[in-house]
Order: structure tokens, then C-alpha cells, then sequence
């Protein structure tokens, strides 16, 4: 679903590489913590997957396409089919919890119909059933959290990118998201989370890639955050 073929990513204005020669397959429907230290390049991992960057040498391919390839008229399309969530939320704030989830459908053109049903199921699914009508300031972060997931996965994109998605949420809550994410990927989705949260990629053992200076220095099935062997 997703490979990188040998890539190396340097920035303009950087002489250090942000990644070297990366190597790494993910399959339909896999779950991979990308872990490592601030700077070591896993935000610019999922960024290459959007085509939001281009490598500097190799290639990236998304369901089979060769990034490089694709014409600037087909990213749109492209991104639409990855969900992406971030650790800062970023819900419309004039907007309730429903109204958040459908814009994601509205932009695109779906139909009202089509929104008024699968709407309600996300919201569902994410675990915010009776929260409809709720504004985000009146969630918790954890919730709020929830929204973001069922905005990114009401179009039931083929890869949900999630790039600290538990950084500004407490643990216990954290474990909540963590199985949000699990039941997304059980739909098949490919999910790619970069993070810092040793405690969560120790408690649900998937595969781990770990980067250290742009270099893949692990990657391992059934991993845990921080055993190099
Ligand atoms: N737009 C940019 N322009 C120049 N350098 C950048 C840019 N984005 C990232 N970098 C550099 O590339 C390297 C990798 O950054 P990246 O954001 O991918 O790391 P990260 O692992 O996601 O870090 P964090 O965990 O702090 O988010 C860093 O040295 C960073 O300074």
C-alpha cells in the first residue's frame, strides 16, 4: 500500500538529510508506530506519503502509484483518499461535533442524504454516540480527539496518517484513542502513527519502525518503543 524505495529527503537550506536511504514496505491494512527523536524524520515520513514533499533521491509509492509520477491535478484526489490526524485536533470551533464530521463529506460533494447516514455511524464508532450537537469546547481533549478521527475516517480513506495523535492527552484517555485507531485499522484501513508514546506502542505491540536521524534503525512486528536489537 505504501513503499519507500531508497529515499532520501533534503531539505533546501539543510545540509543534514531529514531521511537517508529509506527502505520500508507497509501492506494493506497494517498498523506501524514510526517512532524516534524529535527531528529524526517522521514527520517527514508522513509527509512524503501526501506528496506534501517530494524526495530528494528514491521514490515513494501509494496503492501502487509512484508519487513522482503523479501529475500536480491528481493530489487532491490522492490526499482525499488518506485521513489525517494531528495532535492539535484542529476541529472548526463554530462548528458541532456532527457539522465537523460532515464538512469532511460537504467539501467533496456528497450528497445531504448520503451525510445525514453516515455521519451518525462515524460518530458512533468513534465511541461519541449522544454527543452530536456538542460544540468542541465542550469536549475534552479526548473527545475532541475523537471528532478528528471520525472527520479523517468518514470517507473511509485507504490509509489514516496519524501523527501524534495522544501528544496533548492524558494517558488513561490515550489508551481510549489507541483503540479507536485499532478498530479503524480492523476495517481494513492502513494506519501510519509517528509517536513519542512509549507506553502506548509498548501496550498494543505493532509493528514499530524507529528512525534516528532520518536512518530506519529498527523495524520489527509485534515491536515494542524503545528495544533496539
Ligand atoms: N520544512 C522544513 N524545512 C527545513 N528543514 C526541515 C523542514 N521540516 C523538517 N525539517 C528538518 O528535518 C529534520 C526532520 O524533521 P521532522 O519534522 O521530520 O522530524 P520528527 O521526527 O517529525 O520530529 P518531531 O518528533 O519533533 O515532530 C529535522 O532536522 C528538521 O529540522
Amino acid at each position: 500500500m505504501i513503499n519507500f524505495d531508497n529515499v532520501t529527503k533534503v531539505y533546501p537550506s539543510q545540509n543534514r538529510p531529514a531521511l537517508q536511504h529509506v527502505n520500508v514496505g507497509i501492506e494493506k491494512g497494517e498498523f506501524l508506530f514510526l517512532v524516534g527523536p524529535s527531528g529524526s524524520g517522521k514527520s517527514t515520513f508522513l509527509r512524503l506519503i501526501l506528496k506534501e514533499e517530494r524526495p530528494s533521491q528514491g521514490h515513494v509509492h501509494v496503492a501502487g502509484k509512484d508519487l513522482s509520477r503523479l501529475s500536480n491535478w491528481k493530489v487532491p484526489h490522492l490526499r482525499r483518499r488518506i485521513g489525517c490526524v494531528f495532535q492539535d485536533f484542529r476541529l472548526l470551533p463554530n462548528k458541532n461535533v456532527f457539522e465537523n464530521v460532515a464538512f469532511a463529506l460537504e467539501v467533496i460533494g456528497k450528497p445531504r442524504r448520503f451525510i445525514g447516514k453516515v455521519v451518525p455511524e462515524v460518530i458512533d464508532l468513534v465511541g461519541l454516540e449522544g454527543k452530536a450537537h456538542r460544540m468542541p469546547d465542550e469536549l475534552s481533549g479526548g473527545e475532541q480527539q475523537r471528532v478528528a478521527i471520525a472527520r479523517a475516517f468518514v470517507n473511509r480513506p485507504m490509509i489514516l496518517l496519524a501523527d501524534e495523535p495522544t501528544g496533548n492527552i492524558d494517558p488513561a484517555t490515550s489508551i481510549g484513542i489507541m483503540k479507536v485507531l485499532d478498530r479503524i485499522n480492523r476495517t481494513g484501513t492502513t494506519v501510519v502513527m509517528a509517536t513519542h508514546d512509549a507506553a502506548i506502542v509498548d501496550a498494543f505491540r505493532k509493528r514499530v519502525v524507529e528512525l534516528e536521524d532520518g536512518r530506519v534503525v529498527r523495524d520489527q512486528s509485534r515491536g515494542v518503543y524503545g528495544q533496539a536489537y
